[in-house]
């Protein structure tokens, strides 16, 4: 290995390292936790390869901090009232911590009737709409993992959010909506684009930092963003090199853009590992929230 390659690149910023110290902190949580810690329930309907990487990682972060982990697949086929019936069960249950109900689902189920199923107390993804309505209150503590782990990104580059001129690209529910929201909680002045926005780049241009979910390979190029900014690349698409190679990025041309991004979030090794670690975190909000409530003593 050339001398060039041992050297680390710190424009990216690198999302093991932000997993490993928030996973530390939760499983300091989880060992002293009175009484243990219930398994964290993750639900697929039906078999959705692009969720498998996302369930294999909770798993093995799960059994880092050790919170049990039940891996559940319901049938692609199941009933809207079987879920809500099997939603309610995990409800009940004194031996579950949290539910978190992974997308896609199958198209004749709606998801959002699924989350507001899961009690707010439970919801350790924080999409039940009581969840989401918390954020506009300012209460980020239990906010979709994604768009906290976009906030934790930003966070670390020492950046002052306050004042902040932030693009997010990209509006939906689970992500750029609860992200901007967020942002705009710690003072950020947020911009949201989408679809329609005539001219993205106008304002990706000028920002201090762009916040980017889309799941279009490249749409991001070192002309859309303003020299030193920050670049938080959240989008996960699959390309096929000329080659045939089949590799994972992201939505920004990471070699490009890290020549004038001041930081930038690499796809694998960015976003994606550190969702992951606010899931653990948020179960442990969840976990200390049943206790106030009295549901665990
Ligand atoms: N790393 C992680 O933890 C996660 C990564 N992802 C990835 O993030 C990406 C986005 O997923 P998700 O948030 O679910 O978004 P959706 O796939 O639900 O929607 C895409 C969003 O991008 C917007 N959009 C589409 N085209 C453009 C464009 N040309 N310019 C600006 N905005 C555009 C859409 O706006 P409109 O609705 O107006 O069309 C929509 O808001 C995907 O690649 C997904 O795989 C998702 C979840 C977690
Ligand atoms: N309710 C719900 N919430 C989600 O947040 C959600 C979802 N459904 N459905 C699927 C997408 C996708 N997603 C990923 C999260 C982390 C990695 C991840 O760990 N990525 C590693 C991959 C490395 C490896 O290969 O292990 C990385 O980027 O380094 C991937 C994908 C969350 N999603």
């Amino acid at each position: 290995m050339s001398a060039e390659s041992k050297v680390r690149d710190h424009r990216l910023i690198e999302g093991k390292a932000v997993q490993a110290r928030i996973l530390a902190e939760v499983a300091e949580e989880v060992a002293t936790a009175s009484p243990p810690v219930g398994k964290l329930v993750s639900v697929c309907i039906g078999p959705t390869p692009e969720v498998a990487v996302y369930v294999r990682n909770q798993a093995r972060a799960a059994a880092k901090v050790g919170i049990p982990f039940d891996q559940q697949v319901w049938p692609a086929e199941i009933t809207q009232e079987e879920c809500k019936k099997r939603i309610q069960a995990l409800n009940d249950s004194k031996d579950v911590l949290g539910i978190i109900l992974q997308r896609p689902v199958p198209a004749h189920i709606n998801v959002r009737s699924l989350q507001s199923a899961i009690h707010p107390l439970k919801d350790v993804e924080g999409m039940n709409p009581a969840s989401i309505g918390n954020i506009v209150y300012s209460d980020i503590a239990l906010a979709p993992c994604t768009a906290a782990a976009s906030v934790e990104m930003l966070r670390s580059t020492g950046l002052d959010l306050k004042g902040l001129e932030v693009v997010m690209i990209g509006h939906s529910e689970i992500v750029g909506k609860p992200a901007a929201l967020m942002l705009t909680a710690e003072g950020a002045t947020v911009t949201v684009c989408h679809h329609m926005t005539r001219s993205v780049a106008m304002h990706s241009r000028r920002a201090d930092a762009v916040v980017v979910a889309v799941g279009k390979a490249h749409l991001i190029g070192p002309d859309m963003i303003k020299p030193g900014a920050a670049v938080i690349d959240i989008g996960i698409n699959q390309i096929t090199d000329e080659d045939g190679t089949v590799r994972i990025v992201g939505d920004v041309d990471t070699d490009a853009v890290k020549e004038v991004a001041g930081w930038i979030t690499p796809v694998p090794g960015g976003v994606g590992p550190v969702t992951v670690a606010m899931l653990m975190r948020n179960s442990m909000v969840a976990y200390r929230r049943q206790k106030d409530a009295g549901w665990i003593s």
